[in-house]
C-alpha cells in the first residue's frame, strides 16, 4: 500500500487496465496491473519506462477519461480532506472533481471549431465563476509569456502550428490553481526556450503545493522539474508474457 501523510493528494492501490479490440474478434491486451503509487502537494513525479508500457493510460484512468479495470484511485484537494476514488465515482461527481481538484494538460489539444484562444484559454477559468473580463486578461497574459503572438488570440487554433496548439493547450491547463495537475508531454514540440517557459510554469506551481504528475521523454526537462520518478515497467501487465 503506497505511503499516506497529511500531503497525500492522489492514491493509486492495485489499479489494472487492459484493453479489448471488439473489432479484432475480442483480441485481449493487457496493459498494466498492480499500479500503486502515491503523489503529495509539493512533488512533480514523472511516469517512466519504454513506449507503449501504460503511462498516458494511467493519466487517463486518473483523469476519468478511461475506466479503471480494477484498483482505487483515491483523491483530494487539500490537507486531511475526504478521498474520492474516481474509480466509483459518478459522471457528475468526475465533472466536479476535474472542475475543482485535477487539471489535466493532454497531448492534443482539443480545439472547438470557431470558439477563439482566448476564450478556449479562459473556458476553465469561466467555468469556476471569474468574471468574463478578468479570465480573458490572465489568459492574454499567460499566452504572451508562453510567447505566442497576440495576432493569433482571436483566431480558433484549429490551423495553429504544433508548437501553438501545445502552448494554448498548457496555458488553458496552467491558468486555473487545481490542487493537481496532470501533464501529458507538455514540452514534446517547443522550442528550447519556450520548453525553459513551461519548466518555469511547473516549478512555480509546485511553489505553490500543486501535485503534479507528468509524462516527459525530454531526459533535460526530466532532470530539471522531476522530485521523483515512477518507472511504469515495473507495472507492466505483459512483463510475463
Ligand atoms: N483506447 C485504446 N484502445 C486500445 N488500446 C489502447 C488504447 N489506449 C492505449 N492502448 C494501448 O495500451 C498500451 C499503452 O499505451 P499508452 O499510450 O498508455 O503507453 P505510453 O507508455 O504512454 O506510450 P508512449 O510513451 O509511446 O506515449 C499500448 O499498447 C496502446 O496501444
Amino acid at each position: 500500500m503506497a505511503d499516506v501523510s497529511q500531503k497525500t493528494r492522489l492514491v493509486l492501490q492495485d489499479v489494472a487496465k487492459s484493453f479489448t479490440n471488439h473489432l479484432r474478434g475480442g483480441i485481449h491486451l493487457p496493459v498494466v496491473s498492480g499500479v500503486e503509487f502515491s503523489l503529495a502537494a509539493g512533488e512533480v513525479v514523472v511516469l517512466g519506462g519504454p513506449s507503449g508500457v501504460g503511462k498516458s493510460s494511467i493519466l487517463r484512468m486518473i483523469v476519468g477519461n478511461y475506466g479503471i479495470e480494477r484498483g482505487r484511485i483515491l483523491m483530494r484537494g487539500e490537507d486531511d480532506g475526504e478521498f474520492i476514488d474516481i474509480a466509483a465515482a459518478t459522471p457528475r461527481e468526475t465533472l466536479a472533481l476535474r472542475c475543482n481538484v485535477i487539471g489535466y494538460v493532454s497531448q492534443f489539444l482539443r480545439a472547438i471549431p470557431r470558439v477563439s484562444t482566448l476564450d478556449v484559454v479562459a473556458e476553465p477559468l469561466l467555468a469556476r465563476g471569474v468574471a468574463t473580463l478578468d479570465a480573458r486578461r490572465r489568459a492574454g497574459e499567460l499566452l504572451e509569456r508562453l510567447n505566442l503572438p497576440a495576432a493569433l488570440y482571436d483566431l480558433p487554433p484549429a490551423t495553429f502550428s504544433g508548437g501553438e496548439k501545445q502552448r494554448v493547450n498548457i496555458a488553458r491547463g496552467f491558468l486555473t490553481d487545481h490542487p493537481i495537475l496532470l501533464l501529458d508531454e507538455p514540452t514534446a514540440s517547443l522550442d528550447a526556450a519556450n520548453r525553459d517557459v513551461v519548466c518555469d510554469l511547473i516549478d512555480a506551481k509546485r511553489d505553490t503545493g500543486v501535485a503534479i504528475l507528468g509524462i516527459f521523454h525530454d531526459e533535460e526537462v526530466r532532470g530539471r522539474i522531476a522530485t521523483r520518478i515512477v518507472d511504469v515497467s515495473g507495472f507492466s501487465a505483459r512483463k510475463a508474457a
